[in-house]
């Protein structure tokens, strides 16, 4: 069965509680929660203040995907603030391993995400650490972008990795996901959607999530 995570980023931020509840009860699966810090990324969003803030209007997993520098430096403050699923960013950490295992100790899940040009065998060694790995079907720093489906390929490898070592592990496509994409990354083997415009900018996020999870 195919998740959804609709992302934050796509919310109306004046109305961030309202559109979490709305999404919750058209029954997204995750809450995606995209952390920028302008050095990663060119942009900022928020950090574990608002995290903690909606934590107790929603019983949605929270999937905090960090596109911040050294995130070994915060994993602490995003577990206290309520997060379920911490992603980082294999080019912003210097030691992943340690990043990850980290992440596990702290009784979260933990995921590793890839931008669009870093090759799958940057999480070849750590595939058994985590819980999902993440690739980026944009260059990660805005919502509203267009699917590379070049990265298709990546998924249908890391998916065969996967299968190969008995694995229990998710792959979740995030960036320009819409109809067509959704599907074309679920035949290549992701298992969870990351949604921002595609459910937020929908007249009724329902009928796209439900679409989604028959894929
Ligand atoms: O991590 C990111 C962007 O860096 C994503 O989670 C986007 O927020 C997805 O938005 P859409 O491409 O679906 O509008
Ligand atoms: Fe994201």
């Amino acid at each position: 069965m195919i998740k959804v995570a609709p992302s934050l980023l796509s919310a109306d931020f004046s109305h961030l509680r309202r559109d979490v509840e709305r999404v919750e009860e058209a029954g997204a699966d995750y809450l995606h929660l995209d952390v920028m810090d302008g050095h990663f990324v060119p942009n900022i969003t928020f950090g574990p203040p608002l995290i903690a803030a909606l934590r107790p209007h929603s019983r949605l997993l929270f999937d905090v995907h960090l596109m911040i520098e050294a995130p070994e430096r915060y994993i602490k403050d995003f577990v206290n603030a309520g997060a379920d699923l911490i992603t980082v960013h294999v080019e912003a950490c210097r030691h992943l391993h340690r990043t990850l295992t980290v992440i596990k100790e702290n009784g979260c899940r933990a995921g590793v995400a890839l931008n669009p040009a870093t090759p799958p065998q940057a999480v070849e060694y750590v595939l058994n650490l985590v819980d999902l790995v993440l690739v980026m079907s944009v260059n990660p720093g805005f919502g509203g972008q267009s699917f590379i489906p070049a990265v298709l390929p990546k998924i249908s490898l890391l998916r065969s990795w996967i299968e190969e070592r008995g694995l229990a592990v998710e792959i979740a496509v995030d960036g320009g996901v819409n109809r067509q994409t959704a599907s074309l990354a679920v035949k290549a083997g992701a298992t969870v959607l990351v949604a921002g415009t595609a459910v937020f900018a929908a007249p009724d996020p329902r009928v796209v999530i439900q679409e989604f999870k028959s894929i």
